[in-house]
């Protein structure tokens, strides 16, 4: 694949020399200087005091433990945590408690407050125990990535990283690599629907789109092609999604897991053998990538030539992780950055077809603009139609229906006083489909997004499904920037169309949040 980035020029000397090193930190300065993540702040004292008593957790409102564990295990709560969030919110009030075997979860399902909470974080925010993900890596000597990383150790990492992919500026540089993913996925589109009876449809577009996202995020990742959206997808990165569909399989099986003690697991070994197992495909399969890259560079050098890259040349040259610390964040990074994209664009395809006007006042956005010519991350400022298409698509399915603090000081929220150390499940689901957050909440308005109307609170914490602050999505800018493109150049050729295949499509949590059946969808050219 033709990398046309140049981040680095470096010569052979350079790898190895202090003083270069510094060069070449100074050097990536000018690409990418400090990051202005939303800095975390400590709760303001209004924040903290409450004018009312204060009550404590015992007079929090909430399901009974027994009720939990039927609704989780005997009706089948895991895929359909979203609809179970707002069935608690409205019967429990806007901030309830549930208790999950030993542990107590407060959940928060209103925006003011999800705001007060995050508002409030500290310099290393803590998501949720972490426990089975620390405990493969020691097992396997391996290092922690962002995800699974914590306090220091995830601050240094953090820090690298953010320098690098956190702003849209920053990821601009990966346009032409794709664009290029995007040309083949136009390609796999019209292959696909040309097997079908009627030339058309495209069934199940999220396999599709599913290609997609792995092919874009590892073409900025690994600097590579993995030919997933080719016609025989080779051996390796077959064995990869084997890996990853094992890993979301074994998601809820893990969950049981995580509840079981481990004296337990050689009575039940199923769940963690599993988990185990797809950790050790994912982890191969990044250091295959990652070993190649750094032997090309090791190569280029011995020949005195340019070390010319993107991302991993400029992590593998500056060394600022080391070695098991680059595989455990490409490693995570891969995994977290594949089924949220796809899913996400998946919705988008569907919410087109199923609303022609809103499709149709996109598309002329996208031809006053661009007329025919492929957008680049620079023209995306000028498409606001296509940033509100994700936007509201990420509004009415987040593909992270919630999300989890540990609280790291006590707390008082929405009158309760919650002791430091708490699990917090934010409820962004409910806040989302909130109709003081959003008015006609049920509907899909992507112009919603455009601040003329400003009943939409749309600059609030209603729907922040990146996250927010210090520890909020990585990935953010280049799952955007796939998703942009992708649907930008889809929207210029063609006209999406809901197929007689496919009725009102449910939404159902495995893990993420996912189209309960195959989207099936008409992919009719523009003339
Ligand atoms: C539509 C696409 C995506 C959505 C909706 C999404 C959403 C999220 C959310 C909600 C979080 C938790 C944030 C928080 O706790 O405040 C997160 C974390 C994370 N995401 Fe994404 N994500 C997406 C794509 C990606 C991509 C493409 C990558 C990698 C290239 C990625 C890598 C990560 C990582 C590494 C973390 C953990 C960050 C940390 O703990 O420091 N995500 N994502």
């Amino acid at each position: 694949m033709a990398l046309r980035k140049a981040l680095l020029h470096i010569s052979r000397k350079s790898l190895h020399s202090d003083t270069s090193t510094r060069a070449l930190l100074q050097s990536r300065a000018l690409h990418s200087s400090t990051v202005p993540e939303e800095p975390a702040r400590a709760a303001t004292d209004a924040e903290l005091k409450h004018a009312g008593p204060v009550k404590s957790l015992r007079e929090m409102p909430g399901p009974s433990a027994i009720g939990n564990l039927i609704e989780f295990f005997y009706r089948d709560g895991f895929s359909r945590i979203h609809e179970i969030q707002m069935e608690h919110s409205q019967k429990y009030g806007k901030i309830f408690k549930s208790r999950f075997g030993p542990q107590l979860v407060v959940s928060i399902a209103d925006r003011d407050m999800v705001a007060q909470v995050l508002r409030a974080e500290g310099v290393a925010p803590q998501r949720a125990n972490m426990e089975s993900w620390k405990e493969y890596r020691d097992m396997r000597g391996r290092a922690t990535g962002l995800i699974s990383a914590e306090a220091d150790e995830w601050l240094k990492m953090r820090s690298v990283l953010r320098q690098l992919i956190l702003r849209p500026r920053d990821v601009a540089i990966f346009s032409d690599d794709v664009n290029e993913v995007v040309a083949d996925l136009v390609v796999k589109v019209r292959k696909l629907r040309s097997q079908q009876p009627d030339g058309l449809t495209v069934l199940n577009v999220n396999d599709m789109f599913f290609k997609f996202a792995m092919e874009g995020v590892a073409s900025i990742l690994y600097e590579a092609r993995l030919g997933c959206l080719e016609d025989e997808i080779p051996k390796m990165s077959q064995e990869y999604i084997k890996a990853l569909h094992l890993m979301f399989s074994s998601f809820k099986t893990s969950m049981y897991a995580g509840a079981i003690p481990k004296w337990l697991r050689p009575i039940i070994p199923k769940p963690w053998e599993e988990f185990c197992r797809s950790w050790d495909g994912l982890f191969k399969f990044s250091q295959i990538h990652i070993d190649k890259k750094l032997a090309e560079i090791k190569q280029n050098l011995e020949r005195g030539e340019e070390v010319k890259g993107g991302l991993l040349t400029h992590m593998l040259v500056t060394k600022e992780m080391n070695l098991e610390e680059i595989y455990a964040n490409m490693t995570e990074m891969l995994l977290a950055g594949v089924d949220t994209t796809s899913f996400t664009l998946s919705w988008s395809t569907y919410l087109l077809a199923k609303h022609p006007m809103v499709q149709q006042q996109i598309y002329e956005e996208v031809t006053h603009v661009l007329g025919g010519r492929v957008p680049t991350a620079d023209d995306v400022p000028q498409l606001p139609l296509i940033k509100g298409l994700v936007k509201e698509t990420l509004r009415l399915y987040p593909v992270l229906p919630g999300n989890g603090r540990i609280t790291q000081d006590d707390l008082i929220v929405g009158g309760y006083f919650i002791p430091k150390g708490t699990q917090l499940a934010l409820c962004h689901y409910s806040t989302s489909m909130d109709e003081e957050n959003f008015p006609s909440a049920e509907e899909f308005r992507p112009d919603r997004w455009l601040r003329k109307d400003t009943s939409d609170r749309v600059d609030n914490f209603g729907s922040i499904p990146f996250g927010y602050g210090i520890r909020s999505c990585i990935g953010r800018r280049i799952a955007e920037l796939e998703m942009y493109l992708a649907l930008t150049q889809l929207l210029q050729k063609f006209h999406i169309e809901v197929s007689p295949f496919t009725g009102e499509i449910r939404a159902k949590t495995h893990g993420l949040l996912c189209p309960a059946a195959p989207i099936n969808v008409k992919f009719i050219d523009r003339v």
